[in-house]
C-alpha cells in the first residue's frame, strides 16, 4: 500500500542511525547561541543562513557546518543542542537514536573534551529516563585531519568510554580514504568500541570495500555508490552489512540530481540492508519523518518498504536484544492498528 500522508509517517515508530549532533543546530538556536556567547558569524539573520544553505558538493556544506558549530561553547550548550533533537524525537516518534558527534571541531577551539561529551550524555540520559528514548553515542574522527590528531582524540575519550558505544569517520571523503585510520580504529576496538564509517557518499565504492576490510565496520554510513559495484552489492546482500542512507542529504549535496533518481529503493529491492536517516537535518531540510515523506512523494515508497527499512534499522542498531525485540513489537503493533488508516 502506498503511503500518502505525513501524519502516518510522523506516528510510525522510527529508529535513526545516522545523525550528526552538530548537524541539528537549527538557525534559531545557532543565532541565539552566537549572541549569548559573543561569537561573530558571517550571517546575522535566519534568512541569510537559509540563503547560504545551497550546496553543490559535500565540502560546501562542511565549510558552513564547521563555522556554525563555533557557537557551541559551554557544557550547557551541548546539552541544549542534544535536548533540542531529543524533543524532535518525541514529536516524530523516534524511539531510538545513535547520534554522532565531532569532538575535534570543538577541542581545536579550546573547548574541553569533557564538556562536550558530558553535556551530550546528560541530555541522552535525561531523554531515556523521562521519555524512554534509548540511544548510543558515536564519536567521529574528522578524516581531513591527521591520524595523530585522531589518536589524541581517542586518548581524550578514554575517561569517558562508558558514554561511548562506537567510533566513526566523517568529513571530506575525497582524498581521505578509510585506510588512513586503520590503526586508530584498531586501537578503538581494543578499548571495546564498535566501529562505523562514512564511505561511498561522494567517494567511490572502493572506499566502502576499504571501510569493510581495513576498519572492520559494523555499518557503512551512506554507501550509496555501492550501486556502481555488482560484487559489492552481492557482498552486502550476503552479509547484510547495513547502509545508513540519508536521502535528503544526498539530494542537497548533489549526490543525486533529484529524489526521483535516488537509488535507495533499488538497493532495498536487491536485498541490501538499507535504512533511512537524516544526517544533518538543520541543514538539509528535514528530520527522519521528512526523509520518509520525500521518498513517499518522489519514489512512491510503500508501507511494506518503510516497514522493512525500519526493521533493518532496528536490527542494525547497537541496542541490546531485549530493546530490539521491544522496538520490533512496537512497530508491528503500530502497523497492525494503522495499516489501512492514513490517520
Ligand atoms: O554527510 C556528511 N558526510 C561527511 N561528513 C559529515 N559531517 C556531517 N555530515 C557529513
Ligand atoms: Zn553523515
Amino acid at each position: 500500500m502506498a503511503i500518502t500522508t505525513y501524519p502516518w509517517l510522523l506516528a510510525l515508530p522510527k529508529v535513526e542511525l545516522h545523525i550528526h549532533l552538530e548537524g541539528m543546530l537549527e538557525p534559531e538556536l545557532m543565532l541565539s547561541l552566537a549572541r549569548k556567547n559573543g561569537i561573530q558569524l558571517p550571517f546575522n539573520t535566519i534568512g541569510q543562513l537559509y540563503e547560504a544553505y545551497r550546496f553543490n558538493q559535500l565540502q560546501d556544506f562542511l565549510d558552513i557546518y564547521y563555522q556554525g558549530a563555533q557557537v557551541l561553547i559551554t557544557q550547557q550548550d551541548f546539552y541544549d543542542l542534544t535536548w533540542h533533537y531529543l524533543k524532535k524525537c518525541q514529536q516524530q516518534n523516534i524511539v531510538h537514536a545513535e547520534p554522532f558527534f565531532d569532538p575535534q571541531t570543538h577541542t581545536a577551539r579550546g573547548i574541553p573534551f569533557g564538556d562536550v561529551i558530558e553535556g551530550i550524555s546528560a541530555a541522552l540520559t535525561d531523554a531515556r529516563e523521562k521519555h524512554g528514548i534509548t540511544s548510543h553515542l558515536i564519536m567521529c574522527f574528522l578524516r581531513h585531519l591527521s591520524e595523530i590528531d585522531a589518536f589524541n582524540t581517542l586518548e581524550q575519550a578514554k575517561p569517558f568510554l562508558d558514554c561511548l558505544t562506537a567510533v566513526g569517520l566523517d568529513s571530506s571523503e575525497k582524498g581521505h580514504p578509510p585506510e588512513k585510520f586503520s590503526r586508530v580504529f584498531n586501537q578503538a576496538k581494543t578499548l571495546g568500541l564498535l566501529t562505523v564509517a562514512h564511505a561511498g557518499e561522494e567517494g567511490p565504492a572502493l572506499n566502502i570495500w576499504s571501510a569493510i576490510n581495513t576498519l572492520g565496520v559494523s555499518r557503512i554510513d551512506h554507501g550509496v555508490t555501492a550501486i556502481d559495484d555488482t560484487k559489492l552489492i552481492d557482498y552486502l546482500v550476503g552479509t547484510q552489512l547495513p547502509l545508513t542512507v540519508c536521502p535528503l542529504s544526498n539530494v542537497k549535496l548533489a549526490i543525486f540530481p533529484e529524489m526521483s533518481k535516488h537509488c535507495i529503493l533499488n538497493l532495498l529491492e536487491k536485498g541490501v540492508c538499507v535504512t533511512v536517516n537524516s544526517d544533518d537535518p538543520a541543514y538539509f531540510g528535514g528530520y527522519l519523518t521528512e526523509n520518509f515523506y520525500a521518498l513517499s512523494q518522489s519514489l512512491n515508497l510503500t508501507q511494506t518498504q518503510a516497514h522493512k527499512m525500519l526493521v533493518n534499522a532496528i536490527q542494525a542498531s547497537f541496542a541490546n536484544d531485549n530493546r530490539k525485540q521491544a522496538m520490533l513489537s512496537q512497530l508491528t503493533n503500530f502497523l497492525n492498528s494503522n495499516k489501512h488508516s492514513m490517520i
